[in-house]
């Protein structure tokens, strides 16, 4: 379906300077953000959790991480669906991504780095390290801005507590003349929430409700935040996991996508299941939802959540 051009999505600043003027910008951003879940799946956010400057090193690294022989780059292994190298290969064979698990977790960023740079990379982990701590505490206030929203802060610490946080380094390389411009095709994402950060190139689409796409056009010095299916399951449907996509416009484009996961049972708080609302999800496990989407037949039905643990 064609780009429905005058819609945008909506850009909500998260800033500490914002947030922290009163209680009245409190309250507002947690409306905000919770109506933007709830109508788009996503947002884009301004935030002061690290300088642009970093934007710059954080992509520059990158390349130099991509430019890497294949043999290192395969070396990214993992027992996880979804984690660890993922080479070109037939319909995504612009696509290619190396991931890091439990990010936030220094020695996680320095096996990772090793695997790369036998020699030892220092920057490159303290950089990582220290970019995946900064996603994480703007995660924490935002899931945060939403359960206070739905009136069940009681849940939240246990909810970070449960959280891990997997990076994704992607790049996507220009189309030859003869292929398609399909970076990756339209998904819902299979955890809770999303953070993304993106070079100067833009071609991230998100789907409205309503079935059109439209461009989401972000600045570096900003980030995509977007609700995963397990979001949407604890919600109670409440909050929408919205189909998106990449199309390629002729840039290289490079993105970094900072997943959270639980890794204890979702369940919907009893406070959002009434009369209106009648529970959707049985309790689910993040990581078996992913084991669950890793044969073809489960990963192409056409409402995984539902057929995972759909009530
Ligand atoms: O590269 C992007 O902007 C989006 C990547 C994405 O949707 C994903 O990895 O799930
Ligand atoms: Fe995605």
């Amino acid at each position: 379906m064609e780009c429905a051009s005058n819609i945008r999505l909506p850009v909500i600043n998260l800033t500490e300077e914002i947030l922290r003027s009163g209680k009245d910008s409190w309250t507002e951003a947690r409306n905000i953000v919770t109506r933007a879940f709830e109508e788009y799946g996503c947002f884009i956010a301004v935030h002061d959790k690290y300088p642009s400057e970093v934007s710059d090193s954080l992509f520059s690294e990158l390349q130099d991480l991509f430019n890497l022989p294949l043999e290192i780059k395969v070396q990214n292994t993992s027992q996880t669906p979804l984690s660890g190298y993922a080479r070109p290969r037939p319909n995504v064979n612009l696509y290619e991504s190396m991931c890091i698990e439990d990010a936030t977790n220094l020695e996680a960023v320095e096996k990772f780095a090793n695997q790369m740079w036998p020699s030892k990379n220092n920057h490159f982990c303290e950089l990582f390290h220290c970019y995946a701590n900064q996603v994480a505490e703007l995660d924490k206030m935002v899931s945060k801005l939403v359960f206070e929203s739905y009136g069940v802060e009681k849940y939240h610490e246990s909810h970070v507590g449960s959280v891990t946080y997997n990076v994704r380094f992607i790049r996507y390389r220009v189309p030859e003349q003869n292929e398609m411009n399909v970076g990756v095709a339209p998904h819902t994402d299979k955890n809770f929430i999303t953070i993304l950060q993106q070079n100067e190139t833009d071609g991230l689409e998100v789907q409205l409700k309503n079935g059109s796409w439209i461009p989401i056009d972000f600045p570096p010095s900003s980030v995509v935040i977007m609700a995963g299916d397990v979001f949407s399951a604890w919600s109670n449907g409440r909050v929408h996991s919205p189909f998106h996509r990449v199309t390629m416009n002729g840039k290289e484009r490079h993105s970094i996508a900072q997943f959270a996961y639980c890794k204890k049972l979702v369940e919907t708080p009893t406070e959002l299941v009434d009369d209106e609302h009648p529970l959707l999800y049985k309790p689910l496990d993040n990581f078996g939802y992913l084991r669950f989407l890793s044969t073809d037949d489960n990963f192409n039905t056409p409402n995984p959540l539902k057929a995972y643990c759909g009530v």
